[in-house]
């Protein structure tokens, strides 16, 4: 459609490599309730298209499936083998987070036949990755490193954190806007600096959330600046406000003359006609979202912030308000019931005039 620089010739490798995580992040929208044929129809419609990785797991990773974080309807091993099933060229991602997952569950995905393994740890704490990616790489899977909340670090020391990763085995290392809290500029300057800091040894990618609709902006911005690989998942969904759209994120990289690989109309179809018919509410920037974006807080956490809000009688936004200013991160769960009631105590110490 463009004809600028990084248009994909005939032949040559697509300038970007889009990972659609739908069947992932796209859980939390679906209360981790995927049936094995939305998995199948959903994986065929990627491949089709021309999607290069699907990632597969519970929204909270791999051993996601708990009391704490929802659980799945399938087993997700079920899930991950009917997605390589499905897949004639896409290949199959896994995404763990060291804590809620173990290396026994990597190596269960990489039997059932996924070859990407993304390891996930909050931006401070790279350090609790290296056995994962270890093993991954003894598993002789690819590895991406996910560095998560990626806003509460500047970009010097978030690369450092990448540079953790990479020494560890990461192939790659993402900015993650967890919250969807970077601004443009916010998210330029940390791929930037991942790239000075690790570029010549690993590439650099780029997850976005759409709490404050920047993330198919900022994924362009990211690619701009460097990162060669970028998160989306269909109709956008995902945790918080969901995240980047793959459709619309190739239909805009394919519009700027970005290659992609992609059949944009292809990929149009699978959201629109595989997808969105079987969910049953797409992520919304409503006030607890656009909250999420503007305190910085975990997207992951706005189901959970519901569900409190409902049980104690107090708004989710307020809940997460508080929540962004305590800085919790993932793994901190339990942390919104304690707020939820310090906040309904206190309303019933002060009740509204
Ligand atoms: C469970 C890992 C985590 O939610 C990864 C992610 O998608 C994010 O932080 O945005
Ligand atoms: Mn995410």
């Amino acid at each position: 459609m463009s004809t600028t620089t990084h248009a994909t010739p005939a032949g040559a490798a697509p300038a970007v490599r889009i990972t659609d995580t739908t069947l992932r992040d796209g859980s939390h929208a679906m209360g981790h309730r995927f049936t094995e044929e939305q998995v199948r129809a959903t994986v065929h419609a990627l491949d089709r298209a021309g999607v290069q990785v699907v990632e597969v797991s519970h929204g909270d990773g791999l051993g996601g499936s708990s009391f704490n974080y929802g659980f799945s309807l399938e087993e997700e091993i079920t899930l991950v083998r009917a997605a390589v099933d499905e897949a004639v060229r896409a290949r199959i991602a896994v995404l763990l987070v060291p804590g809620i997952g173990t290396v026994e569950d990597l190596r269960r995905a990489r039997d059932a036949g996924a070859d990407v393994a993304r390891i996930a740890t909050h931006c401070t704490e790279a350090d609790v990755s290296a056995q994962h990616f270890a093993a991954a790489r003894a598993l002789g899977m690819e590895t991406v490193g996910f560095l998560m909340l990626a806003h509460r670090l500047a970009p010097a020391e978030l690369a450092a954190q990448a540079r953790l990763m990479v020494d560890a085995g990461a192939q790659c290392v993402y900015v993650v806007d967890s919250a969807g809290a970077l601004g443009l500029a916010d998210a330029q300057d940390r791929v930037r600096e991942l790239v000075r800091r690790i570029g010549s040894d690993a590439q650099v990618g780029f997850h976005g959330h759409q709490n404050l609709s920047l993330g198919v902006a900022n994924s362009v911005v990211a690619f701009e600046h460097g990162a060669r690989q970028l998160d989306g998942a269909l109709c956008g969904l995902g945790a918080g406000a969901g995240n980047a759209p793959t459709e619309i994120l190739t239909a805009t990289l394919d519009r700027v003359g970005v290659g992609t690989g992609i059949d944009v109309h292809a990929v149009l179809a699978a959201a629109d006609e595989v997808v969105r018919p079987f969910v049953p509410r797409l992520p919304w920037p409503d006030r607890a979202a656009i909250v999420q974006g503007y305190a910085g807080v975990y997207s992951s956490f706005l189901l959970h912030a519901r569900v409190a809000a409902e049980r104690y009688g107090v708004p989710a936004y307020e809940i997460l308000e508080r929540v962004g200013a305590a800085g919790y991160v993932g793994g901190q769960e339990d942390m919104i019931t304690d707020v939820a009631l310090r906040l309904a105590e206190e309303r019933a110490l002060t009740p509204p005039r």
